[in-house]
């Protein structure tokens, strides 16, 4: 099926920190009638994330961080177990991933590899999500990591084997999108052999 639109116009409703428009715009439907809809779209740019994994240790590094939209919305304790990822700003999606990358975990990986990216929301949220795994090993290890301090990220540093990464998916201790997608695609494509 393929659509036709016209007179899209945009109405500011907030620009505090991301935008968040009322978009109106007139859709032709299958019957090639004109239909006026109308759409709320939160726009905070495109982001990039990223699975690191150590063959050898059999292990992957995830994040712990407060996740407020969570918080209100039945996790407990705000706390959610992710994948590192970051917002693009200026960068491309390789660049934004080595540096949260290094920013988030305190890991320096030269070598990322795109595997798939993916619109996360698409109902509602503009947002393109480009996903890349990296090996890991100790020796990249040149920061603490955690975040910046002047975002107030807070992030805690999970180094998990990856059996018990697939098995707190299936418990429900990780029920964040994207670490989901990245952790069956190691398994779907046998990272771990
Ligand atoms: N003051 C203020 N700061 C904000 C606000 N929104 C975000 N920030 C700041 O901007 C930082 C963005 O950090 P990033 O690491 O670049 O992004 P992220 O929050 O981890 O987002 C990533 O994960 C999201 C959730 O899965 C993804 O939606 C997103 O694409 C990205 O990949 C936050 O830590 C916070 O300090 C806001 O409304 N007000
Ligand atoms: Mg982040």
């Amino acid at each position: 099926m393929s659509v036709d639109i016209r007179n899209l116009e945009k109405m500011l409703l907030s620009d505090n920190w991301y935008t968040l428009n009322k978009v109106s715009f007139d859709l032709q439907n299958q019957r090639g009638q004109w239909q006026r809809q109308e759409r709320e779209v939160y726009d905070r740019g495109n982001g990039a994330t990223i699975l690191l994994y150590n063959l050898k240790k059999g292990s992957v590094i995830l994040t712990s961080q407060f996740r407020i939209p969570t918080y209100l919305n039945g996790n407990t304790d705000g706390m959610l177990i992710e994948t590192c990822a970051g917002l693009l700003d200026q960068d491309n999606p390789e660049d934004c991933i080595k540096r949260e990358t290094q920013e988030e975990t305190g890991f320096k990986v030269d070598k990322v590899r795109k595997v798939f990216e993916a619109y996360m929301s698409p109902g509602a949220v503009t947002e393109l999500l480009y996903f890349f795994v990296a090996e890991y090993s100790d020796e990249m290890k040149v920061s603490q990591g955690g975040g910046l301090e002047h975002e107030q990220e807070n992030i805690d540093v999970l180094e998990l084997d990856f059996k018990q990464a697939c098995d707190m998916v299936d418990s429900g201790e990780i029920r964040d999108g994207k670490t989901i997608m990245l952790l069956q695609y190691a398994k779907l494509n046998s990272l771990f052999g």
